[in-house]
């Protein structure tokens, strides 16, 4: 006897169809939504980001095709619509007791700085008066405690009112907490046997904070689950997406881009790093080694703004190397200034988006 034709039976044919291009469930990411049955008559609503989505010829194909499979079904009825993060409703989403903003730095790929420009626009915003603090999502590979000259840092468990608490550590005006901080160390019970989803989770409601005006989480690369888990826990006042100027990492963070606006998280913009390279004995010459304008390209194509791009500068990884943040140990810089104005940038896009 087969399964009884009703709204649940279509999901579960429907939950292995993936978005071709973040390789992610439709399901998953609520694009399917008021799945209606009238007989042999199976409707519902597969919800874009973007009406113009190339893809969506595909995605309407692979729906229907599965949910044929199930018996019974004579047709099968498709709205395609199209929502903007602003329209999407926020379920479920539980913010952080005095922590104004939160905001991620992601990446499609890895090593094209993401964690450079997320402690350096953490410090930017904290040299500007700001509370801010600094999430290092990235679980297993954590190197902003260095980059923030907090590689020896102990961290203490408080007991708090509801259950244990993490103290953060703090550098430069910004509180941290990271994986590289209870990593071989004899913690509590509460930090072993780390669930990706739970060790999140933790840092960001088992954490100390206090009032902060911005929390930055710095993500992991790529369109995995810690970007699931963070957008679908809090609420986020959006994300920035470093790309290089090379194809492969534009398309990479492209498609992250993509991931976060079907996740509802508003996308601030893209950082272009390792734009141009200035030689230290010849200031005035300035070498596109990546190529040039692709990160103001795919902004463009996107709808999303540039905020900013920052030149590939030795001191820049120097102070990563020795865990003095570049806004700190050379100000006058010209990554420096860049990043210091991307963090003016994003500062400005949240309060705008707030005042929305
Ligand atoms: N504009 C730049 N100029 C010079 N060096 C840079 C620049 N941006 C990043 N780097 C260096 O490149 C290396 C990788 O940077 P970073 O760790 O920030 O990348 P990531 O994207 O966070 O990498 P991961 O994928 O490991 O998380 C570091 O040594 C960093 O100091």
């Amino acid at each position: 006897m087969s399964d009884p034709l009703d709204s649940k039976a279509v999901l579960d044919v429907l939950r292995p169809v993936q978005d071709p291009e973040l390789q992610k469930s439709l399901v998953e990411l609520n694009m399917i939504r008021n799945v209606a049955i009238d007989g042999d008559r199976v409707s519902f609503t597969l919800v874009l980001t973007t009406p113009a989505c190339p893809l969506r010829e595909f995605i309407v194909e692979d729906c229907e095709k599965a949910v044929r499979t199930l018996p019974g079904v004579e047709t099968v009825n498709i709205e395609v619509t199209a929502e903007t993060p602003q329209q999407k409703a926020l379920p479920d989403r539980q913010g952080i007791d005095g922590v104004k903003n939160i905001l991620a730095i992601s990446s499609g790929k890895g090593g094209v700085g993401k964690s450079t420009v997320a402690v350096n626009v953490a410090v930017a915003l904290a040299q500007t008066g700001a509370k801010v603090g600094l999430l290092d999502a990235d679980i297993y590979g954590p190197n902003d405690p260095a980059m923030l000259g907090l590689a020896d840092a102990e961290v203490m468990v408080r007991q708090g009112q509801n259950g244990d608490v993490l103290e953060p550590a703090f550098n430069y005006g910004v509180k941290l907490v990271s994986m590289a901080f209870l990593i071989d160390k004899d913690q509590p019970v509460i930090w072993r046997g780390p669930m990706l989803n739970g060790v999140i989770r933790q840092f960001l409601y088992q954490v100390q904070w206090g009032e902060l005006d911005y929390l930055i989480v710095d993500m992991p690369p790529g369109t995995g689950d810690a970007q699931l888990t963070v957008a679908q826990a809090v609420p986020m006042a959006g994300v920035a997406i470093v790309t290089t100027p090379q194809t492969v990492a534009l398309l990479d963070g492209r498609k992250g881009l993509r991931m976060f606006q079907q996740l509802n998280v508003p996308v601030l913009g893209i950082v272009e790093n390792m734009s141009y390279f200035i030689p230290p004995d010849l200031p005035d010459k300035q070498y596109d080694i990546f190529g040039s304008g692709g990160g103001e390209k795919t902004a463009e194509e996107l709808g999303v703004s540039l905020l900013g791009c920052i030149p590939l500068e030795i001191n820049l990884r120097e102070g990563g190397d020795s865990g003095v943040p570049i806004v700190i140990g050379h100000p006058e810089s010209a990554s420096a200034k860049a990043l210091q104005e991307i963090a003016r940038q994003i500062a400005a896009k949240v309060s705008v988006a707030a005042l929305a």
